[in-house]
């Protein structure tokens, strides 16, 4: 019920267009019916049992014929239509809601995970309520018209053959849960091969330089193999259990031929009456081979469902609109504490600092002592476990949250460009930036070099800045962050890819031309630590020593 409450509700919007489409299909079905009489007719007057005139109904069964076709042609454009724009509306909901929902460290799922259920379990409900659904409809008409017109030819045969039928669609419970264990089973597979796919073509020349390419490649045979044989036992699975029902889909035909071949032979039913029999009960028979048929599709929607849901249920950041503060801003934090769920290592263990407005602090510590982390709390992607995080100027303090997120500039570790031209990867820092604006920027964080380039700001750049040096990115990347409006810029880690000249001239750039802007840059570098007026040093703390530690962890 639940699910069948989410497709009510995703179907919002387009339930006219899904009715219009069964509709469509429904007269079709009149058409065809129509066409049975006017066949049965046509026969009847052809073998002296009527005498109506040949031509008028010559003329009814080419009308029919042209009927069929347009109503054919219609309901085949209404319905793709209908399914690409569904398909696209739900997409662009769940990318909206993944793209806003809240990181507490790390992904629940994997991208390669998440990418398969958008792109699958998405096209599979999809074609399920713009093609199945109005299917289903289409077939129970189908299924009633005939029957009906088949009683009005002979009323005990039409009983019999619905006496027949509804045994052959008695289903098991067992029958389905199976099924939708089977398919569940082979979701996950396919999930499990996307993401090998995007994870190992994402790190293709990673993988060769560690010489793993050959392992990679049997590991994607192995669950290539997986995938098939649970969908050989699927479909086996599936065979047979249709075949049962066929058998009593087929006793219906051979009972009806057999029912027109006695009639015939003794004269109380006349050869219009037999084919009208035959098309009849292949009219009831296809519609319940095609239910049958219909049953694994809607298993695989309901598995697809709970996909989906999945990735719905993903809790989402709290939405509220951008808190910009003024003039030069400080941030104070207060006995933070702070660790990974899951994890029971305080990373943050009571840390106070405040970093203050027009300030240059360097941040530094061995490794994993938690400097990322800390940065990760000020822009509250984590949400602190005790203390707090606030914001101030001469005016006002806020608590920080993802509305004062626009305060700050982010620089993170590493290669971070997406593929586009530079102007491109810059203009997400301000997307009304002009040129000098650009240049201006490049030229502060040491990355003047695109100037001499021949496309200049329209250089191409590959997925993750590809056709650019690392130390080219970072500065590009750099220069994104100071576009940003915000009046702190947080850098972590900014000069890892530089050479000592170039780390020397971004930092004097930095420290002498941005002004009114607070900088905390992380750095593993005591050299540029020397250069800050303010150091913050973090300490890791070890399990036993934890509180000791923590309290005596930080230094101005
Ligand atoms: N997503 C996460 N889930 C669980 N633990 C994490 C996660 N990210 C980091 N940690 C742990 O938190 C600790 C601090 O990590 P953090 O990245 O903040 O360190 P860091 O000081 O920035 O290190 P580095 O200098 O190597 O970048 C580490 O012990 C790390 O294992």
């Amino acid at each position: 019920m639940n699910n069948l409450k989410w497709l009510w509700k995703i179907s919002d919007g387009f339930r006219p267009a899904i009715a219009c489409s069964a509709l469509t299909g429904t007269l079709h079905v009149c058409v065809s019916l129509a066409f049975v009489y006017v066949c049965k007719h046509l026969i009847d007057i052809a073998t002296g049992i009527s005498d109506d005139r040949l031509g008028s109904y010559i003329g009814w069964l080419a009308s029919c014929l042209a009927m069929q076709l347009l109503l054919s042609a219609a309901r085949s454009r209404l319905t793709a239509q209908t399914e690409i724009r569904l398909r696209n509306e739900l997409r662009r909901k769940l990318f909206v809601h993944l793209m806003d929902s809240r990181w507490n460290g790390q992904e629940t799922y994997h991208s390669g995970d998440v990418l398969n259920r958008l792109e699958e379990d998405v096209s599979t409900i999809t074609n399920a309520l713009c093609s199945t659904v109005p299917a289903v409809f289409i077939t129970v008409v189908q299924f009633g018209g005939a029957l009906f017109f088949l009683s009005r030819l002979d009323v005990r045969l039409a009983g019999i053959l619905l006496f027949i039928m509804p045994v052959a669609l008695l289903f098991s419970k067992g029958y389905v849960r199976k099924m939708r264990r089977m398919t569940r089973e082979i979701r996950e597979t396919d999930s499990h091969i996307q993401s090998h796919l995007q994870e190992n073509l994402q790190h293709r020349i990673l993988i060769r330089t560690l010489e793993y390419t050959e392992k990679t490649i049997d590991k994607f045979a192995n669950i290539q193999f997986l995938l098939q044989d649970r969908i050989v036992r699927r479909t086996n699975f599936s065979i047979f259990s249709r075949s049962m029902i066929q058998i009593g889909f087929m006793s219906g035909y051979a009972t009806a031929f057999l029912w027109g071949i006695f009639g015939l032979q003794d004269g109380t039913v006349t050869f219009g009456m037999m084919a009208a029999f035959l098309q009849l009960v292949a009219q009831i028979q296809r519609p319940m081979v095609d239910m049958s048929r219909q049953i694994p599709t809607f298993i695989r929607v309901f598995t697809s469902i709970d996909r989906l849901k999945e990735l719905e249920a993903l809790p989402s950041e709290e939405s509220s609109p951008s808190l910009r503060m003024e003039g030069p801003l400080g941030i104070r934090v207060n006995h933070l504490h702070f660790s990974y769920p899951g994890s029971n290592r305080n990373v943050l263990d009571n840390f106070s600092h405040d970093f203050k407005p027009g300030s240059l602090t360097a941040v530094v510590g061995e490794t994993g002592a938690g400097k990322s982390t800390l940065i990760r709390l000020m822009l509250a992607l984590l949400q602190p476990d005790e203390g707090e995080i606030a914001f101030y100027n001469s005016k006002e303090t806020v608590k920080s949250s993802p509305h004062t997120r626009c305060n700050l500039s982010y620089i993170p570790q590493g290669n971070t460009l997406l593929s586009g031209t530079i102007r491109s990867n810059l203009l997400m820092g301000r997307p009304q930036a002009t040129d000098q604006e650009l240049y201006n920027a490049l030229y502060l964080a040491a990355a003047d070099f695109v100037t001499a380039l021949p496309d200049g700001l329209d250089t191409p750049c590959g997925e993750g800045g590809a056709g650019l040096s690392e130390g080219q990115a970072q500065r590009i990347a750099i220069a994104r962050g100071l576009l940003r409006p915000g009046n702190i810029l947080l850098m972590d880690e900014p000069t890892s890819s530089l050479d000592k000249e170039t780390e020397e001239t971004l930092l004097k750039r930095l420290s002498g031309q941005v002004k009114g802007k607070t900088l905390i840059m992380i750095t593993h570098r005591e050299t540029i630590a020397g250069l800050c007026k303010e150091v913050v040093r973090m300490t890791k703390n070890t399990p036993a020593k934890q509180e000791s530690i923590s309290q005596g962890s930080v230094h101005d």
